[in-house]
Formats: C-alpha cells, structure tokens, sequence
C-alpha cells in the first residue's frame, strides 16, 4: 500500500477527517477534498496528507479538482463522504413561486453533493482507477435512504439516488474496481444538539449508542481489503432497521 493513493471527499472534519488520517498512517497517500478552512486541515497536512479545495457543486472547481487528480496517477481508492444533511426548508415563503424556487434550490443542491458529483468524479476518474492493481469506490449513505427522512426528505432521496449509483457503477467497473456503500445510522452528535435530541437518537438503535467516525474507519478498511465485496451498500446501524414498534 506504500504511497497508493486515495482520494476522500470532503475530508477538513469528523469522519472524513478520521478516514484520511487513518489510511495516510497506515501507508496510503491520502488526498483530502475540503471546501471550507477547518481546522483539521492543519492536522491532514502536518500528517503528509495532500488537500486539495473544492465545491463538489460548482462545475468549474469540480474540474480543477479533477485536473488536479489527473496528474497524479493510478488511484487505489475514491472515496465519496462530503455531504450536508439539510432540513428540507419549512413553508414560509411569500408566494408559491418563491416556495417552490426554494425547495428546488435545497433539492438540487442536494442531488448535485450526493449523486451527481459522484457520477461525474467516478466517470471522469475511471481511467485511473484502472491503473491500479486493484482499485475501490467508497460511497457514504444514510440509514435513512432506505426508509425516507420526516424532515430531511429531499436528503434522504438524494442519498437513495447514490446507493443506486452502487448498482450501476460496480457491474460497469467490474472485475477491476470494486464499487461499495456504507450507510450508517447515527455516528456522530453535532456541536450544540441538546440533551433531548441525543436522547431521542439514540433510542432510535437496538445498539443505542453514538458509534463515532471510527466505525467508518473500520468499515472501510474491510471494504478495501476485501477481494469478494462488490455491489454492496453495507449497513452500519445499530440494529436500527429492527427498532420496531
Ligand atoms: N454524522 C453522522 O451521524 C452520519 C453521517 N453519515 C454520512 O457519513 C458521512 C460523513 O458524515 P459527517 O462527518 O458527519 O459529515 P459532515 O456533515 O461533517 O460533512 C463532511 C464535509 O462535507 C463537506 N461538504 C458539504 N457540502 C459540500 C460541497 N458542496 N462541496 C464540497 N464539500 C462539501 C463539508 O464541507 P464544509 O466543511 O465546507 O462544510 C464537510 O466538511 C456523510 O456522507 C454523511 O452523510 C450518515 C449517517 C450519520
Ligand atoms: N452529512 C451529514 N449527514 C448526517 C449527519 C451529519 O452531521 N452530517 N448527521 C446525522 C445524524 O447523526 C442522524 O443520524 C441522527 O441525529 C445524519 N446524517
């Protein structure tokens, strides 16, 4: 694995972050996506990591962003985490019109961070993905992809359009590449979640309890030491989908 590279998507914090400062200690070149200035870019660089800004959304930096990626070789692996878990915005518009131009607005931009930037970076990267030996496309999910969202509605379709990009992908890019999901429930809380709402979430698993990023960390290393895994979305929940009523 010495200097193999691997490309994470959005990853300056949480579980990006944890990724690529995991693979880049285990011997990887890691390559780390941001679009803001976190302060976990100073720990990505301190460690070798190299990182790259991109708005996954904007066209023109999503070109630049692969320009970049294009000079540098063969990659081991593509790993598709930046995401933003938006509401879906509330019904307070002055006019219909103004209502639906902000629901498609949350909409596509929706789309356009989960599935269509995958689409474009799988595609464009392929070739690349092809020089290595062996080769994997990681996707980030949701649990809620698979049973839909009370206020993230829009998010939840957006991740479900990615898992269905899993299908597609692993039978183009087969036997080569290797193209896998992992949709997690609850990982991680956010700065400034109350007490309740943790409460609440946590209830939602039969495991109730906030894994962290190093679950992920742990499933992607299967998922790239794995010869027979492809086509894949591997659930990370707690028991969640059995938390019946
Ligand atoms: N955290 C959790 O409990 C759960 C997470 N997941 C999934 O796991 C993955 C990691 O989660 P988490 O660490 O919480 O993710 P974050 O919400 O922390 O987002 C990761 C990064 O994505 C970046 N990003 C968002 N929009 C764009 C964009 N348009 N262009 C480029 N980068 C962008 C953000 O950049 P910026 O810093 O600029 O905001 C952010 O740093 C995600 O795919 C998430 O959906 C699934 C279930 C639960
Ligand atoms: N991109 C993100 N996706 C998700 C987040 C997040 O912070 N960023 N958080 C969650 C929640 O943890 C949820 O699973 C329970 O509150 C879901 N997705």
């Amino acid at each position: 694995m010495q200097n193999e590279i691997i490309v994470i998507t959005g990853a300056a914090q949480r579980v990006g972050l944890a990724l690529a400062l995991d693979l880049q200690q285990a011997g990887y070149q890691v390559v780390a996506s941001y679009r803001s200035v976190r302060p976990g870019l100073e720990q990505l660089q301190a460690a070798g990591v190299i990182t790259l800004q991109c708005d996954l959304t904007d066209l023109p930096s999503l070109a630049n962003f692969i320009s970049q990626l294009q000079s540098l070789g063969p990659l081991r692996a593509l790993i598709h985490n930046a995401s933003d878990w938006r509401k879906d915005p509330p019904a307070q518009h002055q006019s219909l019109l103004q209502q639906l131009e902000a629901e498609a607005a949350s909409f596509d931009y929706l789309q356009q961070v989960h599935a269509r930037a995958p689409y474009l970076l799988n595609r464009a990267l392929l070739p690349q993905l092809q020089q290595s030996e062996q080769a994997d496309i990681i996707q980030l999910s949701d649990f809620v992809a698979s049973v839909g969202s009370a206020k993230h509605i829009a998010y939840a379709a957006s991740k479900a359009a990615l898992e269905n990009l899993t299908l597609s992908f692993a039978r183009q890019f087969a036997p080569g590449i290797k193209v896998n999901t992992i949709a997690p429930a609850l990982l991680m809380f956010n700065a400034g979640d109350g007490e309740d709402y943790k409460q609440q979430a946590l209830q939602k698993s039969l495991l109730q309890t906030e894994p962290g990023a190093q679950e992920v960390v742990k499933a992607v290393n299967y998922i790239l030491s794995s010869r027979y895994l492809t086509g894949r979305v591997l659930a990370l929940d707690g028991g969640r989908h059995l938390n019946l009523p």
